[in-house]
C-alpha cells in the first residue's frame, strides 16, 4: 500500500463514519502541481477523542491541538504509513514554539483562513475526487503567485516564521511574491529574531537545498532576512571583487553566482524516480517526484550551506595593495564564523563538523595537480570529499576558472586503487615497541613521518617503514641539542 492509498482509506473510514473528513495543505498543492507529496494531512470535523475508536493504531501526538497520527502497515520502503489527521480548527498565534499556543476547534473554512498562503489553504475531497477551496489557491497556483491568506501583515505578525516561509515557498514553486505579501513579509522580517532557532535552521535546510537555491538566497536578501539571520553576510553586499583597476561585482554577486553553479552537471541527468509505474494524482494528473526529493543527494544540506557561507570571512582580513584585494586566511577565520552561526542554528554535531570542514578546506584543493601526495590523500579519504569537490567545482565556475584542480582529484579518485590511496599503516606503535623504542614525544613525530612516506610511496612495506625509522634516528641524534635558554636574571 503506498502513504496516497492509505490517505484516502483514512478518509474513507472518517467520512463513513459520519464526519467531514478532507486532504488539507501541502498535499493538495503538490498534487495540483503534478509532485507526488512527502506526506499527506487529513483535516476532520472529528474531536481526537472520536478518532480513537476508529483507528486503533495511532500515536497521541497533538491530541490537546487536535492533532493525531494514525499509523497504517508497512510501506514499500518497510517504513510505517502515517497519516497526520488535525481537526478543523483555527489557531492562536504563535508565539514560538513548533504549533501555536492555542487552537478553538472550528469549521473547514475557518481552518483554511487559518492557514499561511493560499496555495496552501486547499482542501481536497479524495473519494468525491472534488477540490474545496475557500482562499483562492487554485487560481494563484496557476498564476503562480504566493500571496498571504486575508490581511498580509496581520498573518506575518501572528507567526514571524512565516516570512521565512514566504521565501522557502517561492523557491520552491517558482512562485512570484504578490506585492502587498512582499510589502508585509519585509516589513515584519526583523521579528524573525524571536523565532527558535530550530524552526529558523529547518525553513532555511528546505530553501537551500532546493535546486532553485540561488533564487532562494536572492529572496533572503530581497525580503531583508540577511540582516536578522545571518548577520554576518551583509558586508559581503558591498565587498569588491576582482581587481581594483578591473572589479567583477561584489562578494554577494559571486556567492549567488556559486549557488547558481552548484549542483549544475548534476542537476541535469535524470533523478533517481522509483522503478514501476508513475503514481497517479487527483484528475488523473501523474505525480513527478518533487524537486527536494529528486535531488535531495545531489546537494546536502552542509554543501548548499558552505558555499553559502565560503567567503563569509573575507570581510573580516580584507585588505588591499597596489594593485590587488587581499584576503589572507580567510578560510580558517570563515570557519570560525561558521562555526558560531552553526551553534546559533543549534544545527548537529555531524553537520557542523561537515560545515565547518567544508568552508575551512573551500581552496585546499585549489593547487592539488602540484601537491604533494602526502598531503593530498587524507583529504581525497574524507567522506566528505564528494562535497568538497563540487564546492570547488562550483566556485572555479563561478568565477570563471579553470576545472583543473577538480579533474585531477576526480581522476586520481577514480583510477587510484584504495589501498593505495589510504593504505593501512606500514608501521604501528607496536612494531616501534618491538623494535624497543619506548612510547614517548619522538613516538608520533616517527610513525608521522612513515605514514607520510608511505603515503609519497617511499615506504610501501613494514621492513622499509623500519629502515626509515633507524635512519630518522639516526639522524636525529646527529641533531644540535636545542639552543639552551638563557639564565635568567
Ligand atoms: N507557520 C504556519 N502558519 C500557517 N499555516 C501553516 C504554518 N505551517 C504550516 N502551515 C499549514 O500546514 C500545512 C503543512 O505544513 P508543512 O510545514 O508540513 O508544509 P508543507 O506545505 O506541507 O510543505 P512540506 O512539503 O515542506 O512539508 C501547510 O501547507 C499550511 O497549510
Amino acid at each position: 500500500m503506498t502513504e496516497r492509498e492509505f490517505a484516502l482509506g483514512v478518509v474513507r473510514t472518517l467520512q463513513n463514519a459520519g464526519y467531514t473528513a478532507l486532504w488539507a495543505g501541502g498535499c493538495v498543492r503538490d498534487e495540483l502541481l503534478g509532485l507526488a507529496p512527502q506526506d499527506y494531512d487529513v483535516a476532520t470535523s472529528a474531536r481526537p477523542e472520536q478518532l480513537r475508536p476508529l483507528f486503533r493504531r495511532r500515536n497521541e501526538i497533538g491530541a490537546h491541538f487536535g492533532v493525531v497520527q494514525v499509523i497504517g502497515p508497512r510501506g514499500d520502503d518497510g517504513e510505517w504509513l502515517t497519516v497526520e489527521v488535525a481537526t478543523f480548527r483555527t489557531d492562536g498565534a504563535y508565539i514560538d514554539g513548533r504549533r501555536p499556543d492555542a487552537v478553538t476547534f472550528s469549521t473547514p473554512e475557518e481552518d483554511a483562513k487559518r492557514r499561511d498562503f493560499t496555495v496552501n489553504g486547499m482542501f481536497f475531497d479524495p473519494v468525491k475526487n472534488e477540490l474545496i477551496d475557500y482562499v483562492g489557491g487554485r487560481a494563484d497556483l496557476d498564476a503562480k503567485v504566493l500571496r498571504a491568506i486575508g490581511d498580509p501583515v496581520a498573518r506575518f505578525t501572528e507567526d514571524k516564521l512565516r516570512v521565512l516561509r514566504a521565501a522557502r515557498m517561492a523557491t520552491r514553486f517558482a512562485l512570484a511574491i504578490d506585492p502587498a505579501t512582499h510589502a508585509a513579509a519585509e516589513r515584519m522580517a526583523p521579528e524573525i529574531r524571536v523565532v527558535s532557532a530550530e524552526r529558523i535552521a529547518e525553513e532555511l535546510r528546505k530553501l537551500l537545498v532546493h535546486p532553485n537555491r540561488a533564487r532562494g538566497l536572492r529572496l533572503l536578501r530581497e525580503l531583508e532576512l540577511i540582516g536578522p539571520i545571518l548577520p554576518e553576510l551583509v558586508p559581503t553586499f558591498t565587498l569588491p571583487q576582482g581587481l581594483p583597476a578591473a572589479p567583477t561585482g561584489t562578494l554577494w554577486d559571486h556567492i549567488v553566482r556559486v549557488m547558481e553553479c552548484l549542483g549544475e552537471a548534476r542537476n541535469a541527468e535524470p533523478g533517481t524516480r522509483s522503478e514501476g509505474p508513475e503514481p497517479t494524482g487527483f484528475f488523473g494528473l501523474p505525480l513527478r517526484a518533487p524537486h527536494s526529493a529528486l535531488h535531495a543527494s545531489s546537494v546536502s544540506f552542509p554543501l548548499a550551506f558552505a558555499a553559502v557561507l565560503h567567503d563569509v570571512g573575507k570581510p573580516r582580513v580584507f585588505g588591499r595593495t597596489a594593485d590587488r584585494y587581499t584576503f589572507h586566511g580567510h578560510e580558517r577565520v570563515g570557519a570560525e564564523m561558521t562555526s558560531r552561526i552553526a551553534d546559533r542554528l543549534k544545527l548537529s554535531n555531524t553537520e557542523t563538523a561537515r560545515l565547518c570542514w567544508l568552508v575551512d578546506k573551500h581552496q585546499y584543493l585549489a593547487d592539488a595537480p602540484t601537491m604533494r601526495m602526502s598531503r593530498l590523500k587524507p583529504i581525497l579519504v574524507h567522506p566528505g570529499i564528494g562535497e568538497l569537490l563540487a564546492l570547488h567545482r562550483a566556485d572555479a565556475r563561478a568565477s570563471g576558472k579553470s576545472l583543473e584542480h577538480v579533474e585531477f582529484c576526480e581522476r586520481v579518485l577514480r583510477e587510484m586503487p584504495p589501498e593505495e590511496l589510504n593504505p593501512p599503516p606500514a608501521v604501528t606503535g607496536e612494531h616501534l615497541i618491538a623494535v624497543g623504542l619506548k612510547p614517548g614525544p619522538q613516538f608520533k613525530r616517527l610513525l608521522d613521518a612513515v605514514r607520510e612516506a608511505q603515503l609519497e610511496g617511499r615506504v610501501r612495506t613494514k621492513e622499509e617503514g623500519l629502515e626509515l625509522v633507524e635512519e630518522l634516528l639516526r639522524e636525529w641524534a646527529q641533531e644540535p641539542p636545542p639552543a639552551p635558554e638563557a639564565p635568567s636574571e
